[in-house]
């Protein structure tokens, strides 16, 4: 199983551009007001300082109009920071709910095979765990990360107009004792932090496939695999934490050092001065208020480095689902007039595991209208070909076309207009039957839902239901035979009503009879659309224009039923021993 992909460095770089480009008046306020409360916190250290020069002057008179201006200073300090905490609040708010949205657009237009190959606990993972540590990092983190830096560059500024050499010898000792381990953390930080999130998404998703699988893991006695399997991935995990954690123990004891040497230096230098006369007693005092005050930012700040981190792997992970593919409108494709649209195989090879081929060259041309069968023994490759000209996966070697589009450039919105499939697997959502047949096309009308229904033979069915289109399905007390959610699937695909459809074993869990009716009234309902249905029951390829034999990969027969009796050959075989049946 491979996992989605990850958005690299650079790209979670360039999404936090967009962001701020798309949210520039909210970036814009934010910076200013944050500011306007860090200057205001500058205020009162300076003060402070002004007023022991004076004390210590023997004049008292500017005591309280010092007083006066600090508690000035620390009210509008407080103001601010209160009005910038709620502006970039909501700023975080709004982009996580751009993000939420945007990821749901992008896992909705990932191709099926991929989410297939990732398993759901990857996306279940990355629209759960990821996205609530990225609303940590973007309510609290970003901005307080920013508010850090920015009272470190106006402290250091005042601590410079205070005192130049005591500025100079707080950079000194802070700078390089800092920057060694912080440097060799964020060296590390990202890969670790996203083999952690991997890890958790890997827990996920075997706890997901148990939880879907509990009666195969009952019937087959294969509970001691599964549990043996979940602890191997907890260790995993585990090892994934320690090392996080590894990085963290030596990060935070390096900062409180880092944070504490500067204090004890300028007090010193400082001190050393005082006695030699070269500074004031009150600009010692500013220059050790500034160190001291610089302190909680700078370590704020390396802290906080750890959540951007996390926030970095998660975005990452989040962005890393995949593009979102928009038709513009120049490249939108016109409807087909017509409905029933051509199909063009050539030369089409497809291979699940690279070096094994399970189709090897199949060419094959339905014509617009068509209803072709598609039959042949299990694992001949039936349903590959079928997945193939549906979109779901594409050809390895060889070009498939659908009214000569090849799929692969083709949006979600046109896939779903030109080529549908429908397999033996279908779910019934939790909601009402409206809400479940309108799935496949949001404008229906409940007399098209009706019609739909009534094309696959449901019509009795949905007269039964206490409270018509009304009545809730889809939760355990109400559940869906299969074979009902076979026909709900059907007619599903009555009212998406695309140019192609293939059917894959459709109509598999009605009993024959029913199924007969039900494909012969589907087909008088869908007249003029291609439809290529894989069959193990041969009365589909008797009603069918045309029937492909596949064989090992290959195409073995193509013709009518007629012909392919007549010609005597796998068909023919099949055929007989059907009727003998
Ligand atoms: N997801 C998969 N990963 C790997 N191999 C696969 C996968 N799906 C199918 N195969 C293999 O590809 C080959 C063709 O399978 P396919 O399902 O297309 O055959 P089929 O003719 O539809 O069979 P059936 O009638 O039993 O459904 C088989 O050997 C099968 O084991």
């Amino acid at each position: 199983m491979s996992g989605l992909p990850v958005a690299t460095s650079r790209e979670t770089a360039r999404e936090v551009g967009s962001i701020a480009a798309a949210y520039k008046g909210q970036v814009f306020w934010t910076v200013v007001l944050y500011t306007i409360a860090s200057a205001a916190g500058l205020g009162a250290p300076w003060l402070l300082g002004e007023l022991i020069d004076s004390l210590d002057a023997g004049n008292t008179s500017t005591v309280d109009a010092i007083a006066m201006a600090v508690a000035g200073f620390v009210l509008t300090q407080a103001l601010f920071s209160g009005i910038s905490h709620y502006v970039s609040s909501r700023f975080g708010e709004t982009v996580m709910a751009r993000l939420r949205e945007e990821f749901v657009r992008r896992s909705l237009a990932l191709p099926l095979s991929t989410v297939e190959r990732a398993g759901t606990g990857d996306l279940m993972t990355r629209s759960s765990r990821d996205i609530a540590q990225l609303g940590q990092v973007l309510r609290r983190a970003a901005p307080e990360s920013f508010v850090c830096v920015l009272t470190l560059v106006l402290t250091l500024a005042a601590l410079t107009l205070a005192s130049p050499l005591l500025a100079l010898v707080a950079l000194v000792t802070t700078v390089p004792v800092l920057w060694a381990p912080a440097r060799w953390y964020l060296r590390r930080a990202r890969e670790a932090y996203l083999a952690e999130n991997a890890t958790y998404s890997e827990i996920a998703e075997g706890l997901a496939a148990t939880v879907e699988g509990a009666r195969t893991v009952e019937a087959l006695r294969i509970q001691r695999d599964r549990i043996d399997k979940g602890q191997a991935v907890i260790g995993k995990s585990y090892g994934a934490e320690r090392r996080t954690l590894f990085l963290r123990s030596v990060l935070f004891p390096s900062l409180d050092f880092g944070v504490t040497l500067p204090v004890a230096a300028v007090l010193l230098v400082g001190g050393l001065m005082y006695a030699a006369d070269l500074t004031t007693l009150g600009a010692v005092t500013a220059a050790v208020l500034y160190i001291n005050q610089a302190g909680e930012p700078m370590f704020m700040l390396l802290a906080w480095l750890d959540e951007l981190q996390t926030g970095d792997a998660s975005l990452g992970r989040i962005i890393g689902v995949g593009p979102i593919k928009q038709a513009t409108v120049d490249e939108k494709r016109p409807a087909p007039q017509e409905h029933g649209a051509a199909v063009r195989v050539r030369d089409v090879r497809y291979a699940y595991n690279e070096g094994h081929d399970v189709l090897h060259g199949v060419s094959l041309d339905i014509a617009p209208g068509e209803r072709l069968a598609v039959v042949g023994p299990s694992g001949a490759g039936k349903s590959t070909l079928g997945r193939l000209i549906a979109g779901i996966d594409s050809p390895g070697m060889g070009s498939l076309t659908v009214a000569g589009h090849d799929l692969r450039d083709a949006t979600l919105e046109e896939l779903r207009r030109e080529v549908l499939l429908v397999t033996q697997e279908h779910h019934v959502f939790l909601g009402t039957v409206r809400d479940n047949l309108a799935l496949a096309n949001t404008s229906a009308t409940d007399e098209q839902i009706t019609e739909a229904l009534t094309a696959v033979d449901a019509d009795e069915w949905l007269a039964s239901l206490p409270h018509g289109l009304d009545t809730v399905v889809g939760s355990a007390e109400l559940k869906v035979e299969p074979a009902r959610a076979q026909q709900i699937a059907l007619a599903r695909l009555v009212l998406a009503d695309p140019d192609v459809l293939v059917l894959d074993e459709a109509t598999s869990l009605l009993d024959p009879r029913a199924a007969r009716h039900l494909e012969r009234h589907l087909a008088t309902v869908l007249s003029g659309r291609t439809v290529v249905a894989i069959a193990h029951r041969l009365h589909t390829a008797h009603d069918a224009d045309r029937i492909a034999v596949v064989e090992d990969g290959r195409i073995a027969e193509l013709g009518s039923h007629d012909e392919l009796v007549a010609a005597g050959g796998h068909y023919a075989a099949l055929w007989r021993s059907w009727q003998g049946n």
